[in-house]
C-alpha cells in the first residue's frame, strides 16, 4: 500500500488552489520558500530524527537534545543560514531546548535593556554562542508577582560591584529554561539596593558556570528542577534552580539602558516608563501568539486527515462505512479549530506589526501606545494559548482511541504546549492586566480622551450601548458589520457593567478583587473581538489565488459564529442579539460547515507540514494509517520479546497458583 495516496479523493474535491493558500498561510512567497526549504532540510537529516523520543530516558533525551542543538549550529554555519533561516531550522527541529531561551529571551533582554556598549560586548559573544544565556526571573516563591521577587543586588561602592544574593529558600530562582545544566550566563532579575534603599526589580548579567570546564562558579548552586509532564515532551529542556551566596559582579553588568547606578552608588532613574523593564516579556508574548497557530494547526492537520481516513457506522449491505469527518458533531468540534488556527495566524501577523510599531515609537520617545501593546500582547497570549491547549486536547479526542497513542503525535504536542498557558504570565493573571486597561479606558470615556487602536470601538459607546442587531436571516450573519457590531456591543457592555459594579465599591482595589471573575470574562470578550476584527481586516486585503478568499471567508465566519454560539450567554444577557438571531447564527454555521467539508483536507495541506514535523501516524500526508500503526506497535520495547521480562518471577507463579496459601 506504500505510495498510494489514501486521501487523493479528498484532495480532488478541493475548490481552491492549495499552492496559493500555502503562500497566504506562510505570510509571503518568500516566507513560504524559506519554510519549505528548511523543513525539508530538517526532515532529511538523520540527526533530527524524533520518532523515538518517548522511549528515551531523561538523560538520553537530554543528551540527544544537546547533539541536535550542536548539529543545528554546525549546519547554520556551514550553510551560512541567515537569522530567519536559522529560526526556521530551530522551529522545524521541534525539540524544546536551551537555545529557545538563549535566542528567545537572553539575547532580546540584552538588546532591549542593555546600553549600546553592553550590547556590543555581550551580544557579540552570545551571537557566536561563546556564551549561552537564560532568563532568570521566576523564583520558588514568586512568579506572577514580579514586584515580589526577593533576590537582591546590593551595590558595594568600595569595590564598584553588585552583590547578588538569595536571602531565603523562596528566593531561589526556579523554572528558567536552559539554566539547569547548560547556561553559562543568565539575565538575573533582582531588587536593586544602593545606599540602603530598595529601587525594585532590575536585570543583571551574571556568569554562572566556568567557560573552561562548565562547573558552577564559586558561591553558586545550580541544578535541574526535575522531570515534567509527559514522555519526551518538555523534558528535553533543563529548567533549573539557582541560588547565590553573595556573588559579586562588576557594576557594568547591570543592564543600564533604562536606569543606572553611578560609580558613587547614586541611582539615576530612567526618563522612560519603568515598565520597559518588562519589555522582554512583551516581546516574547508576541512570539507566543505567533506560535499558537503553529501548534493548533499541527493538531488540526492530524485530526482532519485522520477524520477523513477513519470510518465508523453507516454501512449498508457490506458497503463502506461513513468517514467520521462527515458527522456534523465531528465538524462542529473540528472546523472551529481549523478556523481558529487561521484566525490565530492572522492575529499573530497583526500583533507582530503592532510590536514593531510600538518599538519604533519607543525609540522615538513616544510611549503613548505602550499600555495598549502590553494589553494586546498579554490578552492575546492568554486567549490563543488557552484555546490552543484546549484545541490540541480536543483533536486528541477527535481521533478516538488512536489519538491516545503517543505515535498519534497529539499527547506529546499537548504536553509540550500546555505550559504556554502558564509561562510568560499565567493566563488569568494576564487577562486581569487587560481588564485593568479596559477599566481605565471606560473611566476615561466622556473625559474628551478618544479611545484609539483596539479600543476605538469604545468611542462609539452611545451607539453600542443601545443598538440591537439587525440580523433577520441566516445569511445576514455573513455581513462583517453585523458580526463586528455584535462583538463590539458585547465587549463594551460587559466592560461597562464591570465598571458600574466597580463604582459601587468605596475602595476600587477591593472592588476589583471582588469582581475578578467578571473582569476576566470582559477581557476575554475584548480579546475575541480583536481576533475577529483582524480576521475580517485580513479579508479586506488583496488576496489572490483561485478560490482562496472564499475559503478564508468561510473560516472567518465559522470562527466568529462559533464564538457567538459558545458564549451565547454573554450575547443574550447583554441584549446584543435575540434568541431568534442566535438560532439564525447556528443555521449559518451549519451551512458553513457544509461548504468547508470538501475543502477540509486541502485546508490543512496548506500548512505545508512534512511528515517529519507532524511526527504522527494518524496525520500522515498519504493517510496510510493502519499499517503504520502496526509498524509503530512492533517497535515498542515490550514487543522485543514474545514473553515479557518478569514472566518467571511474577506471572508464572500467579498462573500456576504457587502464590496461593496452603489454607486456600
Ligand atoms: C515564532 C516562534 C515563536 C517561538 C515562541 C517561543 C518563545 C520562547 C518560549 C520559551 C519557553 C518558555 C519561556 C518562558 C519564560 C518565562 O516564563 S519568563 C517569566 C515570565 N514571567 C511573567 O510573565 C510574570 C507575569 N507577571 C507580570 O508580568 C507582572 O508582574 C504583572 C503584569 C502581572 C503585574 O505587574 P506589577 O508591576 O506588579 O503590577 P501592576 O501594578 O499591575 O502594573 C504596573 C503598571 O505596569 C504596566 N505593565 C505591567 N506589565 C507591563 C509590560 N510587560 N509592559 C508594559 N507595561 C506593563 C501595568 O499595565 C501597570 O500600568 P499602569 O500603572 O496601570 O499604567
Ligand atoms: C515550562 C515552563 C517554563 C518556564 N520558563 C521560565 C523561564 O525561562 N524563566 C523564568 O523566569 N520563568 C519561567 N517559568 C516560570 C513562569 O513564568 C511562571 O510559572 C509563571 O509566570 C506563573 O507564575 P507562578 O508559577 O508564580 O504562578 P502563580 O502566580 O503561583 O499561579 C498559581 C495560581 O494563582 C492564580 N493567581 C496568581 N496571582 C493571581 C492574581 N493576582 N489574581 C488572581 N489569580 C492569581 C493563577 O491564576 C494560578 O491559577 C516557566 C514556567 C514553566 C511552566
Amino acid at each position: 500500500m506504500e505510495g498510494i495516496d489514501h486521501l487523493a479523493d479528498e484532495r480532488n474535491k478541493a475548490e481552491f488552489d492549495v499552492e496559493d493558500m500555502k503562500i497566504v498561510w506562510a505570510g509571503s512567497r518568500h516566507a513560504f520558500e524559506v519554510s519549505d526549504r528548511i523543513a525539508r532540510l530538517v526532515a532529511s537529516d538523520p540527526v533530527f530524527e524524533k520518532s523515538n523520543r518517548a522511549r528515551l530516558s531523561r538523560k538520553e533525551l537530554f543528551k540527544s537534545t544537546l547533539r541536535k542543538c550542536a548539529h543545528a549550529f554546525k549546519r547554520i554555519i556551514e550553510l551560512r543560514l541567515n537569522e530567519e533561516e536559522a529560526g526556521r531550522l530551530r522551529h522545524f527541529i521541534d525539540q524544546p531546548a536551551y537555545v529557545d531561551l538563549h535566542w528567545g529571551m537572553f539575547v532580546p533582554a540584552i538588546k532591549g535593556q542593555g546600553t549600546e556598549e553592553q550590547q556590543k560586548k555581550w551580544l557579540s559573544l552570545a551571537n557566536k554562542m561563546q556564551i549561552i544565556g537564560c532568563y532568570a526571573q521566576t523564583e520558588l516563591g514568586h512568579g506572577s508577582n514580579v514586584q515580589g521577587l526577593e533576590t537582591t543586588a546590593t551595590f558595594d561602592p568600595k569595590t564598584d560591584e553588585f552583590v547578588i544574593h538569595t536571602p531565603t529558600q523562596t528566593a531561589s530562582k526556579w523554572w528558567p529554561g536552559g539554566l539547569g545544566k547548560v547556561s553559562t550566563h543568565a539575565v538575573v532579575y533582582a531588587r536593586l539596593i544602593t545606599n540602603g534603599k530598595d529601587y525594585g526589580i532590575h536585570g543583571f548579567i551574571v556568569q554562572l558556570r566556568s567557560l573552561e570546564d562548565h562547573s558552577p562558579l564559586p558561591n553558586i548552586t545550580v541544578g535541574d528542577i526535575g522531570t515534567k509532564m509527559g514522555n519526551g515532551a518538555y523534558n528535553s529542556m533543563d529548567n533549573g534552580f539557582l541560588m547565590f551566596d553573595h556573588v559579586r559582579i562588576p557594576r557594568d553588568q547591570m543592564l543600564m539602558r533604562l536606569s543606572k547606578v553611578t560609580r558613587e552608588g547614586e541611582y539615576v532613574p530612567s526618563d522612560v516608563p519603568k515598565q520597559l523593564v518588562y519589555g522582554t516579556m512583551v516581546y516574547v508574548r508576541q512570539t507566543i501568539v505567533a506560535d499558537a497557530s503553529n501548534a493548533l494547526s499541527r493538531a488540526v492537520c492530524i485530526a482532519t486527515r485522520y477524520s477523513a481516513v477513519r470510518r465508523q457506522f453507516g454501512a449498508h449491505n457490506g458497503g463502506i462505512e461513513t468517514q467520521v469527518i462527515d458527522y456534523k458533531t465531528q465538524q462542529n468540534r473540528l472546523f472551529p479549530l481549523l478556523a481558529s488556527a487561521y484566525a490565530f495566524r492572522f492575529v499573530g501577523e497583526w500583533l507582530k506589526w503592532l510590536y514593531t510599531d510600538v518599538t519604533e515609537r519607543l525609540a522615538a520617545s513616544d510611549f503613548a501606545t505602550l499600555p495598549e501593546a502590553h494589553a494586546c500582547t498579554a490578552g492575546l497570549k492568554s486567549l490563543t494559548t488557552t484555546a490552543t491547549a484546549d484545541g490540541i486536547e480536543e483533536c486528541r479526542k477527535l481521533c478516538g482511541g488512536h489519538g491516545y497513542l503517543w505515535c498519534s503525535g497529539l499527547p506529546e504536542l499537548f504536553a509540550v504546549y500546555v505550559p504556554a498557558c502558564t509561562y510568560e504570565g499565567d493566563n488569568v493573571v494576564l487577562q486581569l492586566q487587560v481588564a485593568r486597561f479596559l477599566m481605565k479606558t471606560v473611566a476615561q470615556l466622556g473625559s474628551g480622551k478618544v479611545p484609539v487602536g483596539t479600543t476605538a470601538y469604545m468611542g462609539r459607546a452611545a451607539h453600542l450601548l443601545q443598538c440591537r442587531s439587525g440580523v433577520q436571516k441566516a445569511e445576514d450573519w455573513l455581513n462583517p458589520d453585523a458580526v463586528l457590531e455584535a462583538f463590539e456591543a458585547r465587549a463594551l457592555r460587559m466592560a461597562v457593567t464591570c465598571a458600574k459594579n466597580l463604582s459601587k465599591f468605596e475602595n476600587q482595589e477591593q472592588g476589583f478583587q471582588e469582581l475578578l471573575a467578571d473582569l476576566v470574562e470582559a477581557a476575554i470578550a475584548h480579546c475575541q473581538l480583536i481576533v475577529v476584527s483582524k480576521f475580517i481586516a485580513k479579508l479586506e486585503q488583496d488576496i489572490g489565488g483561485k478560490g482562496v478568499k472564499k475559503q478564508l471567508n468561510n473560516l472567518c465566519y465559522i470562527y466568529a459564529l462559533y464564538l457567538l454560539h459558545k458564549h451565547l450567554g454573554d450575547f443574550l444577557s447583554t441584549n446584543c442579539i435575540t434568541p431568534k438571531q442566535a438560532s439564525l447564527a447556528n443555521d449559518q454555521l451549519r451551512s458553513l460547515y457544509t461548504q468547508v467539508r470538501p475543502n477540509a483536507v486541502a485546508l490543512v495541506d496548506a500548512f505545508n507540514y512534512t511528515d517529519h514535523y507532524l511526527n504522527s501516524v494518524l496525520g500522515r500526508y498519504d493517510g496510510n494509517v493502519y499499517p503504520k500503526l502496526f509498524e509503530e506497535a512492533w517497535k515498542d520495547p515490550l514487543n522485543d520479546s514474545v514473553v515479557p521480562d518478569g514472566y518467571h518471577e511474577y506471572l508464572r507463579p500467579v498462573l500456576k497458583q504457587q502464590l496461593r496459601t496452603a489454607r486456600l
